[in-house]
């Protein structure tokens, strides 16, 4: 079994995916020393004419630089679970946290809702990659369904298929009246999830190592350790989503405050 974990973890961690030969996978024994930066645009390829492997980078090179290569656009979690290391915090513009939202149990509409959303693959607990750039279309559209009325009961469907759309590019759905209750719900998660996080991060400060011999213990603390790294990332990532949240509800309901302020004045002068 141990030396089937190595091998399996040598090959995921060094393997050559080749694009001009049908995404077939390759070891290449000089590139698998090429580390990874989300910065790069490198690549490696096979070529007909000299049948090598060929690396393309997207830049010159001085001599003694280090060259990197691009392992592909993932987050730290993915670089974790597949090469074993987590990118400086910051430092991985593709970095996403998975994010989990759910119906509400005591909601009028629950079992329709429910209905809608199993009618088109989804279950009542869904995750979304949030990103520091912002959050995808179809957890909008999953929020739009969570907060909806009964009297929105026709709109279920139309808002379980946006819901379910991973990934393609289809325009997102626009209910003005459910905006601000949308961007709520997904607030009120970010902030939970925020304090999972930061719960997870202080109790393991501080918990004790009971280890056999020093070889388990530094494995163990370097587990640790990157486990601590991913979850920083990934807060992070909440953080920022929880502020660009407040301030767009804080925007709307200025928005909404002066809209009755003006509706008022209006009507003030009218009766003058
Ligand atoms: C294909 S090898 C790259 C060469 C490797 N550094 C070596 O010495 O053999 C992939 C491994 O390199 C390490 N690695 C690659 N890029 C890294 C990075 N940006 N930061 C930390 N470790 C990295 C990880 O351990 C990963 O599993």
């Amino acid at each position: 079994m141990e030396n089937f974990r190595w091998s399996f973890g040598i090959l995921f961690s060094r393997l050559v995916r080749l694009e001009s030969m049908d995404g077939k996978v390759a070891l290449v024994p000089w590139a698998d020393m090429l580390n990874h930066s989300p910065e790069v645009d490198a690549f490696l390829d096979y070529d007909k004419s000299s049948q090598g492997i060929v690396f393309t980078t997207d830049r010159s090179y001085q001599p003694g630089e280090q060259v990197f290569i691009s392992y592909g656009k993932k987050s730290s979690g993915e670089l974790l679970l597949s090469y074993g290391f987590v990118p400086k915090e910051g430092t991985n513009p593709n970095d996403s946290v998975e994010f989990l939202v759910s119906l509400n149990k005591s909601d009028e509409c629950y079992k329709e809702k429910l209905q809608a959303l199993k009618k088109h693959g989804l279950s009542e607990s869904e995750s979304f990659p949030l990103r520091v750039t912002g959050w995808p279309v179809e957890l909008m559209a999953y929020a739009f369904l969570v907060v909806s009325p009964p009297e929105m009961i026709q709109r279920f469907e139309e808002m379980a298929v946006a819901a379910s759309n991973k990934g393609s590019s289809k325009p997102a759905l626009n209910y003005p009246e459910l905006d601000e209750q949308a961007l709520q719900f997904i607030l009120d998660c970010c902030e939970s999830s925020i304090k999972k996080y930061t719960k997870y991060l202080e109790g393991a400060k501080g918990s004790a190592e009971v280890s056999i011999n020093t070889k388990q213990a530094n494995r163990t603390l370097l587990l640790k350790q990157l486990a601590r790294d991913l979850c920083i990332s990934e807060r992070r990532i909440l953080y920022r989503s929880q502020y660009i949240l407040r301030r767009r509800l804080r925007d709307m309901r200025a928005g909404g405050e002066l809209k009755a302020l003006s509706l008022f004045n209006g009507l003030r002068k009218l009766f003058k």
